[in-house]
């Protein structure tokens, strides 16, 4: 799903889906979280930033990490932004996601328990962008 906005600024979060690929023009504003403090992503001309989400993070078992993000509002113009989000979204699909079987051992467990993107998504939505991950709902 692709999503193009003007927007003002969103709240610290991590994204609902596998990996977004996110186009920002030249205004800026995008910020990560790197070891607890807020790194600037400036644009870069014609260069379009990929992002891992949390569903990522949960078939994978935490060997790739969603990245907590935030747009900081700015007085400098509009900014537009092009998000492609890659997900099965609100889909009524009954498809179980969980650490993939392949990566798992002895000593690596799984962390989480399988969920319907249908699940997560309910759960994101209803708990709101309030800083914390939606993941820690289906730790094991
Ligand atoms: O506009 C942006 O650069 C990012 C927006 C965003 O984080 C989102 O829509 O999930
Ligand atoms: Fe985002």
């Amino acid at each position: 799903m692709s999503t193009a906005r003007v927007n003002s600024g969103t709240s610290k979060h991590a994204d609902n889906d596998f990996i977004t690929v996110l186009l920002q023009d030249h205004i800026g504003g995008l910020q990560v979280l790197h070891q607890n403090k807020w790194i600037d992503v400036p644009p870069v001309h014609g260069a379009l930033v990929v992002n891992i989400g949390d569903l990522l993070q949960l078939i994978s078992n935490e060997r790739f990490k969603s990245i907590e993000h935030r747009v900081l509002a700015n007085s400098v113009g509009p900014r537009v932004s092009v998000a492609s989000f890659f997900s099965t979204g609100m889909l009524p699909l009954g498809r179980l996601y969980g650490p993939i079987k392949e990566l798992l051992s002895e000593d690596n467990p799984p962390k989480y328990r399988e969920t319907t993107i249908r699940e997560y998504n309910a759960h994101f939505i209803e708990k709101g962008l309030d800083g914390t991950s939606a993941l820690t709902h289906f730790e094991l």
